[in-house]
């Protein structure tokens, strides 16, 4: 029953944000998004890596394009997520060349094409992860579309990787900061949360 209250309190919050997100116009949020890629990577956490996972925007999400087409010409390992429908977790791929290696998958977002890319199961690689959202608490609180895509990921390189652990990174609208997000046993925290006006160091997880 605590469980059950808990998802409608996200949900509740998730549409709410997804809907005021919407409401930014597009050269707003591509000027917002512009200035969360600058703040993004002049992080030491993102300098340092040589292996980033990113993922695709879509809708009216910041705009992850900019951030990762410099990690390519930074000639640093890019991958990015693949929804597998089978399992309902994320697979990881390694791609070269934003034009021909994606292709519209789950939900339109694009996707890396397996055909062309290489699948990466080491998650020890790992040095950094961008990580998407809906809503955002100060403190690191992610609250993403409900798929539980990430903390299932994030579960994973855990047990992989005791001792060390990639930097957790959301780039973010600041109206998608908020207070009250509901937290679960699985929900991981991220690190620092960049948006168009701040760095936000958040609680270590
Ligand atoms: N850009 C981006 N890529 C990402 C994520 C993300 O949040 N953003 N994900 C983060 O995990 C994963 C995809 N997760 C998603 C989960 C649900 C919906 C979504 O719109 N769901 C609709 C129902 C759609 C349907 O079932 O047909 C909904 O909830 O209304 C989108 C993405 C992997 N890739
Ligand atoms: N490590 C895990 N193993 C199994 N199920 C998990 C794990 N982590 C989360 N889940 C489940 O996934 C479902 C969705 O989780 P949650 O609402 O936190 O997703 P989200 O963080 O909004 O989505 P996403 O990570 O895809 O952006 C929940 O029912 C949750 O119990």
């Amino acid at each position: 029953m605590l469980q059950m209250t808990t998802q409608v309190r996200k949900q509740a919050i998730r549409q709410r944000i997804i809907i005021d997100r919407e409401r930014l116009g597009a050269d707003e949020r591509a000027i917002k998004s512009h200035q969360i890629s600058k703040r993004i990577a002049s992080l030491e956490a993102y300098r340092k890596a040589g292996t980033v996972l990113a993922y695709m925007s879509f809708g009216a999400e910041y705009s992850t394009r900019e951030l990762v087409r410099q990690a390519l010409r930074e000639d640093k390992r890019v991958l990015l997520p693949r929804v597998n429908v089978a399992t309902k977790e994320l697979d990881l791929y390694q791609v070269s060349n934003l034009q021909h290696d994606l292709a519209p998958g789950q939900w339109n977002i694009p996707e890396p094409l397996v055909e062309r890319c290489p699948r990466i199961d080491l998650l020890r690689d790992l040095d950094f992860i961008l990580l998407p959202g809906v809503a955002f608490g100060r403190d690191g609180v992610r609250l993403g579309y409900g798929g539980g895509f990430y903390d299932k990921l994030l579960a994973r390189i855990a047990v992989t990787w005791q001792d060390h652990f990639p930097a957790l990174v959301a780039g973010a609208f600041s109206m998608q900061l908020i207070e009250g997000i509901p937290q679960e046993q699985t929900d991981y925290k991220v690190e620092w949360i960049v948006t168009e006006n701040e760095v936000i160091p958040c609680a270590a997880h």
